[in-house]
């Protein structure tokens, strides 16, 4: 497969203090790659890195063979990384799909457009014209996800889509993943959810403390091993 996106010894500070130590990391066309760890591990700040939202070096993130670290956001978007961000962040004042448009206005060409996105979120359709965030958890969290696929990225970063919600939401939100990555989509989560994670990715990362603790393909990685990478037990 090829690669799509890459860090290599990627570092992140807040001020002084330093939240990432280091992290390879790669991502091969079409992968559904999970991150997990613990709260403060980094899995935040490593994809705000990637959406350049905290800055990084240039040379430490490479997307289609060029250095992307540290450039502005919007410019990140435009070349086809898009984020949903943790705590579903949306518009306040604007109907779902005033919401749902806003990620498009980047104007990428792609098979996402509102009519895809109502047919796999038929209650979106439904709640349009009412404001986002009267919506519940879940339906949120699908306008967030929903924004970020109107940008018709070629990665979608999706920060802790399960945060706060119900084990039957959490299901009903990542039955959708198979028909997005279907159309081709190269996919990372970062998911509290460790079985989750493990179900719906090809392969994980685990952070620790701001480095790899512990990478390999879901479906061989056990349970010690993770919860070992995991707590550091
Ligand atoms: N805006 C910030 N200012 C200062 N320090 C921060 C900021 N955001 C995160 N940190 C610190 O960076 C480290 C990594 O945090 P990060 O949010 O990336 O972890 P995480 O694995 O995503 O955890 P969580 O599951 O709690 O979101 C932590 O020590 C955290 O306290």
């Amino acid at each position: 497969m090829t690669q799509l996106l890459a860090t290599h010894g990627l570092q992140a500070w807040y001020g002084d203090a330093q939240a990432l130590f280091g992290i390879d990391f790669e991502l091969a066309k079409g992968e559904l790659v999970a991150v997990i760890g613990a709260n403060g591990a980094g899995k935040s700040t490593f994809l705000k890195c990637l959406a350049g939202l905290v800055r990084a070096k240039r040379e430490a993130i490479a997307f289609k063979g060029e250095a992307i670290g540290g450039l502005p956001a919007g410019e990140i978007v435009r070349r086809g990384l898009a984020l949903v961000p943790e705590g579903r962040r949306l518009f306040p004042s604007l109907s779902v799909e005033e919401n749902l448009l806003m990620g498009g206005l980047t104007r990428r060409a792609g098979p996402w457009n509102l009519e895809r996105l109502y047919a796999l979120f038929p209650i979106l359709k439904e709640k349009r014209h009412v404001p986002g965030t009267s919506l519940s958890g879940g339906q949120q969290q699908m306008v967030a996800l929903g924004r970020a696929l109107m940008s018709n990225p070629e990665v979608l970063l999706c920060d802790e889509l399960s945060l706060g919600l119900a084990p039957i939401v959490i299901r009903e939100i990542y039955a959708a993943m198979p028909a997005i990555t279907g159309e081709g989509m190269t996919v990372v989560i970062v998911e509290q959810d460790v079985t989750m994670a493990q179900r719906v990715s090809q392969r994980i990362y685990c952070l620790q403390e701001g480095r790899v603790s512990l990478q390999g393909r879901s479906d061989q990685l056990t349970h010690s091993q993770i919860s070992q990478a995991y707590f550091g037990v």
